[in-house]
């Protein structure tokens, strides 16, 4: 949390919560508590988070509170399950030693008895400039407790830490504690994966205008729904998508069909700005191609030699491609939507790449890592799977009337799936699909300040053609963690990040929002007190004002040193 909106810390470093069950054996409580008034305010507030602060473990009936004491401790535990009983094939698969792997249970184990005693934040001990950015924010901070800092604080924190735990071992670095449970949710996925690649296959030949349009927007609400399945909100547990709404029919005439799914969850999109997305990246990824033909750069004159160094990125004000961007949150099926989403653009030529960022690290259990992006694309070129819907039954034929014939059944197979995989892996081989995977995005800095901690990312994303920023977590750090009024715009919640047009896709799994219609909130609030934390809900927002492309004031990371901004060739 930063000192200014600091409000609600008012506690030392090391109070303790006084409804605990454990506080009547603290010397405060023996020695003070009944007895003498005690001046110190409780650092836990029983309320939930008011508005206009940010979402803060300190406030007993916010969900960051719930999330931080019952949710993120079973998700360590879990981490401690799977060494201990995946120990041998975490050795074998890693050429890791049961010392280390003992050492890493042991480190995991004190991390989650320090988040859940609330103690304040160790300082990172590997010696690299990330870890270093790290310690000099921890440092800055003026809370340093769990739940005492801002909650998307703490928790980047402890995935950070849980890397270092791993990094701090010889043989443990390249471990990802949550592997198994990514790969298993790609594999539970098949059935809609392949339902979804055999109609994209339909989508891909260039097509007029409204039906690009239409299709594009299709393809938007997949990728929204597909946020449904993450494994931090589940603690782990496997979530694939379910029908909801559809009549049920028998097993094994039931489809996990996602554009099924867009119909039925149609009244739980919230705000539904998917029309002006698509209108938006089409009309800017032609303006910047045609900024790109622009007119014909001047010949060298006779006898001047023409430049041999390509000129200095600084330089920039016209992007060299038309690029959209997708800042991704899970892997598993919602990546596989997002690469859906990638290839139509590509092949209606709205745009000719796309960049995916991802995290360098394993994050919020399921985000997709590059290994994970490697992963999903290869799994689709192999994938296999077939299942034959019997058809609906028809009804008897009157009495003297000849029986129709019956439907033959549908057949869901992997076939377009492994089509798109070996089209997906060229696209990455051409660079056409280009994977990021900038420390900023596993650093806990929300995205207003970005600028700040990462310019040269912010200028990175000023040469796309719309961003997309995938999920809740993204959500979370695009709103600076704020619980705003829930009718404020999207454009002053993002409070000046404004790096080219953003766009958000998420389901609503934590207790903030922004662009509701005025009443909505109250309305669903009656509804269910829970609403925000399931994943039920989705929201579809853009905000189109961005800043102009300028010639940089830094030196570019490609020509280092050398480069003196405005100056440099
Ligand atoms: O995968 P997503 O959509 O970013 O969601 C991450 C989940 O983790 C949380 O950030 C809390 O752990 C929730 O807000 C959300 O439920």
């Amino acid at each position: 949390m930063s000192k200014s909106s600091n409000r609600m810390s008012q506690g030392s470093a090391t109070e303790i919560d006084r409804d605990d069950e454990n506080y009547c054996t603290t010397p405060e409580f023996i020695y003070g508590g009944p007895f003498i008034k005690v001046e110190k305010p409780c650092p836990f507030l029983n309320t939930a988070t008011p508005i206009n602060l940010q979402l803060q473990g300190s406030f007993k009936k916010s969900f960051a509170y719930y999330s931080l004491k019952e949710r993120m401790p079973v998700i360590l535990t879990k981490v401690i399950d799977y060494l201990s009983r995946e120990g041998n094939k975490i050795k074998s698969g890693n050429g890791a030693s049961d010392e280390d792997i003992r050492n890493y249970i042991q480190y995991v184990t004190k991390l989650k008895n320090d988040l859940v005693t609330n103690k304040k934040y160790d300082l990172l001990t590997v010696d690299t400039p990330e870890a270093q950015r790290w310690n000099k924010w921890i440092e800055s901070c003026e809370t340093q407790n769990y739940f005492m800092n801002t909650w998307v604080f703490t928790e980047c924190y402890v995935y950070r830490r849980l890397r270092e735990g791993c990094e701090s071992t010889k043989t443990l670095a390249n471990f990802d504690p949550f592997d198994e449970q990514k790969d298993q949710s790609f594999n539970n996925s098949m059935e809609p994966m392949c339902v979804v690649a055999e109609k994209l296959i339909s989508m891909l030949p260039e097509s007029d205008k409204d039906k690009r349009k239409a299709d594009f927007i299709t393809l938007l609400k997949v990728c929204l729904w597909s946020n449904k399945c993450d494994l931090s909100l589940s603690m782990g547990e496997q979530v694939t998508l379910k029908n909801e709404g559809t009549v049920k029919k028998t097993p094994s005439r039931d489809i996990l069909d996602p554009f099924q799914m867009i119909l039925d969850l149609k009244d739980k999109v919230l705000v539904d700005d998917s029309a002006k997305i698509a209108d938006l990246v089409v009309s800017r990824g032609e303006n910047i191609a045609k900024a790109i033909e622009g007119p014909p750069e001047a010949e060298p004159a006779e006898g001047e030699a023409p430049p041999e160094v390509p000129p200095c990125p600084a330089k920039f004000t016209i992007p060299q491609d038309v690029m959209f961007d997708i800042v991704c949150d899970n892997s598993g099926y919602e990546l596989f939507t997002d690469l859906c989403l990638a290839h139509f653009l590509i092949a209606q030529k709205i745009v000719q790449k796309v960049r995916f960022h991802v995290k360098k690290i394993p994050w919020f259990v399921s985000d997709v890592t590059p290994r994970d992006f490697k992963f999903v694309i290869s799994s689709c070129a192999r994938g296999n799977y077939k299942r034959e819907i019997p058809p609906d039954p028809k009804p008897e034929p009157a009495e003297g009337e000849a029986p129709t014939e019956p439907d033959p059944p549908r057949v869901i197979s992997a076939d377009s799936l492994r089509q798109l995989g070996e089209q997906w892996d060229k696209f990455v081989q051409d660079g056409t699909f280009v994977v990021l995977s900038d420390d900023f995005w596993t650093s806990p800095h929300v995205y207003k300040d970005m600028k700040r901690y990462d310019p040269d990312l912010y200028r990175k994303l000023q040469f796309a053609a719309a961003i997309l920023f995938k999920g809740d977590l993204n959500y979370r750090k695009l709103l600076g963690e704020k619980n705003w009024n829930p009718t404020t715009g999207f454009e002053p919640a993002l409070q000046g990040f404004l790096p080219a047009p953003v766009a958000a896709l998420r389901t609503v799994k934590a207790d903030l929002i922004c662009g509701l219609p005025k009443g909505k909130w109250e309305q669903l609030n009656a509804l269910d007190a829970k609403w925000m934390e399931k994943g039920d809900y989705g929201v579809i927002q853009v905000c189109a004002k961005c800043e102009p492309l300028k010639v940089s004031d830094r030196p570019c990371p490609q020509y280092g040193d050398t480069c003196r901004g405005t100056v440099c060739n």
